[in-house]
């Protein structure tokens, strides 16, 4: 069975405006309100592929309600924990001349929730599938993703954590199977700016060195890069096509790669499952349906 687990849920509120400038008032052309988070957007895609997964999170207030009941009218299958004090985040994308994002902090988490989370991770079983992703409220420690992950040592749970900085780096020692930053966090690891897949296999490389066991390293829509713990390397362009939305294209990647993956255990399909995906997602308003990845697994070519 899969898991995902979304400490900050969202609802993204993404608008169109056509030239938007700061200090006055803008006018939206469009605007749409999608259930977010990257845990969550990765169940989404796995639906849409037809993998069963159970999204596990904190939700709040009035948001927290509306980002359920979205979920439940998307047959994604739930398990969350209500907390009390605050509501859930509304994420504001705003497309115009350029893409900007505001994501908020979240609500408060305390011990007693967290340790009904902890309840949940004593039900994971052998085999099964952990997605750990995204941000956590700022009052929650950047060792959360980490002390997970010890607490299961030794369960043989598959961990794919998608995350930031220290909240990523902290859990290296520990063997996650796939994590999966872009080019942008992967600099940041390292106080440098990578814009070169020579440069992104180097770097990749090191994160190997601190501990991870398959290094997916994303590039917009420059492609992508795989490391494996095979020490096999792969590599893509990213497929042609018309830019929709952006927002969750590396949350499709990690649920192309994962569904991939899970198929037959190999490394160079989950690699097109997670490039086709990824850009199935930004090719389309919505997060990536499976008729949409075939298509792109279809017509794009890839060097090996
Ligand atoms: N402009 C684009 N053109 C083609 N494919 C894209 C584009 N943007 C994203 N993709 C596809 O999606 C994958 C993941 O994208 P990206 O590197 O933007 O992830 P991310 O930064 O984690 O995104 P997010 O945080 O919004 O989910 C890319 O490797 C690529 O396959
Ligand atoms: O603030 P975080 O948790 O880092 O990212 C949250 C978020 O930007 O990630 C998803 C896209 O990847 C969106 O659905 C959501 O709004």
């Amino acid at each position: 069975m899969i898991y995902t687990v979304t400490f900050n849920p969202s609802l993204d509120y993404v608008v169109d405006v056509k030239t938007f400038k700061t200090g006055q008032v803008n006018r939206t052309e469009q605007e749409k309100m999608f259930p977010g988070g990257k845990g969550i957007n990765v169940s989404i895609v796995l639906n849409h592929l037809g993998l069963k997964s159970t999204a596990w999170g904190f939700l709040a207030g009035f948001t927290g309600e509306e980002i359920s009941k979205r979920l439940d009218e998307e047959g994604v299958n739930t398990d969350f924990i209500q907390v009390e004090k605050g509501i859930s985040r509304i994420n504001v994308k705003l497309r115009s001349t350029e893409e900007t994002e505001i994501n908020g902090q979240g609500p408060m988490i305390r011990s007693t929730d967290i340790e009904k989370l902890y309840a949940k991770l004593d039900t994971l079983k052998t085999g099964d599938v952990l997605v750990l992703a995204g941000s956590i409220p700022d009052v929650m420690p950047q060792s959360i993703y980490m002390d997970i992950m010890k607490y299961l040592e030794g369960k043989d749970v598959m961990i794919a954590v998608d995350a930031t900085r220290e909240l990523l780096a902290n859990v290296l020692p520990l063997h996650p199977f796939l994590i999966k930053p872009n080019n942008h966090e992967l600099g940041q690891l390292f106080g440098v700016t990578i814009s070169s897949k020579e440069d992104v296999k180097k770097y990749a490389a090191k994160l190997q060195e601190q501990g991870a066991r398959n290094v997916l390293v994303s590039m917009a829509g420059d492609g992508a890069v795989l490391l494996t713990e095979e020490g096999k390397a792969f590599e893509s362009e990213a497929p042609e096509g018309k830019v929709k939305n952006s927002v969750g294209a590396g949350d499709s990647m990690v649920a192309g790669f994962l569904a991939g993956y899970l198929k037959n255990k190999d490394y160079a399909q989950a690699f097109k499952m997670g490039v086709c995906t990824g850009s199935a997602s930004a090719f389309s308003e919505e997060l990536a349906t499976k008729e949409e990845v075939e298509q792109l697994l279809k017509n794009h070519a890839f060097p090996f």
